[in-house]
């Protein structure tokens, strides 16, 4: 007989939803994480910091009222780390406690230390000091362990002036310089904010492009915006080493070049957190990335063991691993599971302005040799864009000329992250462009960037259809 029937290893967003499924399934359930990471990186690290420090950022800044009050429009002069980690730390205590009641309510032990499997069914959990505080025993184990940033070797990360992306919510002060090394989705949301706050940001990518899975379009758009708030970016160009000198820190690019700067961030990608597992023990391995291998319903290789998140890879996001979480604890209770759309997933970006899209884009349609036609609605055009002061916004639509289904949605700018999910469900019914055609939006709103959009891609569809008969 087993202490719990399912034992989820981590709180973030991956274990917490499991944790509670299980249990509304009315399983004995046991959560194990160290005490200071309840909620996971998304709540203490990730996540809910970043996008809280966002909020802080544009409200402070008045960045975003600036088109209606001018360039100078600020709402407070002489920003500090004091006024963004207020807001920030405010947040991340409101949402631990929300997820400490939550598990509470639904009776799930919550058992403090980190875990390592003794044998496929029992884990020793330890204490800060690596001592063993107690052992479990479970029928079933989640796995949701999560990631922390990855740290090139030959770099000297001394927290203060070369960060990582956990590191960098505990600047002293705000630096007037900072170089980005990667500009994947952590590197370019943090250089948005602090170019916001009007530090000199240089990114590094060592590839040609960023965000390359985006809508070239739209991150045409998104560079243009950046490097108005000063942005440099160093494309084709690696990072071999960085120097920190008193007073500073000096980046050098195999290309030769030197960055001075006040702090340097590292944003190359995350590891998987599998290493205080010993998951040997239990038969299993992870790959060189710390990454666990599992099937379509998240079971790993050891049939009553699962892993969900971010330590399975790709995707990692918090929108993500949450589903599988709860996907994972209904395949191990014996529930029905219905698989992830995954062609409906949708990306939010959170930069400055903000990104967000569902479905494909223009490049993967054209090498698919999919036909498709573009609508496009740009907020300038609408009321409400006027309203808020947005006119670089836009909503573009990628529509099928045969059955006019949308095939991808893109959306730039204010409230992207939100408004990406009508044309989400639409997709996700099977709708049609022209549902969208006949609809009524309230006005004035962004969402009626839909309508729009969708009579841009019927004219044009039009005009094709009078030669093409
Ligand atoms: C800066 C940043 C910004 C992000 N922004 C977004 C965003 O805007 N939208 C989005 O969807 N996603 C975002 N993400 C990604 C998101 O945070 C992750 O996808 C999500 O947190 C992964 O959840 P998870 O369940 O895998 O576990 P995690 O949140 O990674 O948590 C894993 C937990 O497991 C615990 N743990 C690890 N090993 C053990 C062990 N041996 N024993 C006990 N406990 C253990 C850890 O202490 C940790 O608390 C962001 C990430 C970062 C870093
Ligand atoms: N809004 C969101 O949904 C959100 C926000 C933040 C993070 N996340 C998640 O976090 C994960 C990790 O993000 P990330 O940005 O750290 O990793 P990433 O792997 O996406 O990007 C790292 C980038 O760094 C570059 N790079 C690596 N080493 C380099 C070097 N020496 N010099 C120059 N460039 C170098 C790589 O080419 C790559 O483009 C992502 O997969 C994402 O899913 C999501």
């Amino acid at each position: 007989m087993f202490e719990y029937d399912v034992l989820v290893i981590g709180s973030g967003p991956g274990g917490q939803k499991a944790a509670i499924a299980a249990a509304k399934l009315g399983r004995r359930v046991a959560i194990v994480d160290r005490r200071d990471m309840i909620g996971g990186v998304c709540i203490n690290t990730g996540t809910i910091p970043s996008k809280t420090l966002r909020e802080a950022v544009l409200y402070l800044t008045g960045l975003s009222q600036r088109e209606m009050y001018g360039q100078s429009y600020r709402l407070k002069d002489d920003i500090t780390v004091g006024d963004l980690s207020a807001r920030t730390q405010h947040v991340i205590s409101r949402e631990i406690d929300v997820i400490r009641s939550q598990l509470s309510r639904n009776r799930v032990t919550t058992v403090t230390g980190t875990a390592k499997f003794l044998d496929p069914h029992t884990l020793s959990i330890s204490g800060p000091d690596g001592l063993e505080t107690r052992r479990v025993t479970a029928e079933k184990v989640i796995i949701a362990t999560g990631t922390r940033p990855a740290r090139p070797d030959s770099v000297d990360f001394d927290g203060r002036t070369v960060v990582d992306s956990d590191q960098i919510l505990n600047l002293d002060k705000l630096p007037s310089s900072m170089v980005v090394v990667g500009a994947g989705v952590i590197g370019i949301e943090y250089a948005s904010m602090f170019a916001a706050l009007g530090t000199k940001v240089t990114v590094v990518e060592r590839r040609d492009r960023m965000l390359e899975f985006c809508d070239l379009e739209i991150v045409e758009a998104l560079k243009y915006h950046l490097r108005d708030l000063a942005v440099t970016f160093r494309f084709r160009e690696s990072v071999v080493s960085v120097e920190r000198h008193n007073g500073g820190t000096l980046t050098l690019l195999e290309s030769g070049k030197k960055i001075p700067a006040d702090t340097v961030m590292y944003s190359a990608g995350r590891q998987g957190l599998t290493a205080a597992l010993a998951l040997e023990a239990a038969g299993l391995a992870a790959d060189s990335r710390g990454r666990i291998k599992v099937g379509a319903d998240f079971r790993t290789e050891v049939d009553h063991i699962y892993a969900v998140g971010d330590v399975i890879g790709f995707p990692a996001l918090a929108a993500t691993s949450m589903e599988q979480g709860r996907l994972a604890a209904y395949s191990a209770c014996g529930e029905e599971v219905h698989a992830m759309r995954a062609e409906l997933m949708p990306i939010g970006i959170y930069t400055i302005p903000e990104i967000s899209y569902v479905g494909k884009t223009e490049d993967e349609l054209t090498e698919s040799s999919i036909p498709f036609e573009v609508g496009i609605a740009r907020y300038r055009e609408l009321a409400r864009g006027q309203i808020v002061g947005d006119s670089y916004g836009m909503l573009k639509l990628l529509v099928s000329p045969e059955d006019h289904k949308l095939l991808g949605v893109h959306v730039f700018g204010t409230g992207a992250t939100e408004i990406v999910h009508i044309g989400q469900t639409l997709m996700g019914c099977g709708g049609t462009v022209d549902y969208l055609v006949d609809s009524v939006f309230n006005y004035p709103t962004l969402s009626e960037s839909y309508k729009v959009a969708a009579l841009d891609a019927m004219n044009k569809m039009r005009a094709v259809a009078r030669f093409s008969g």
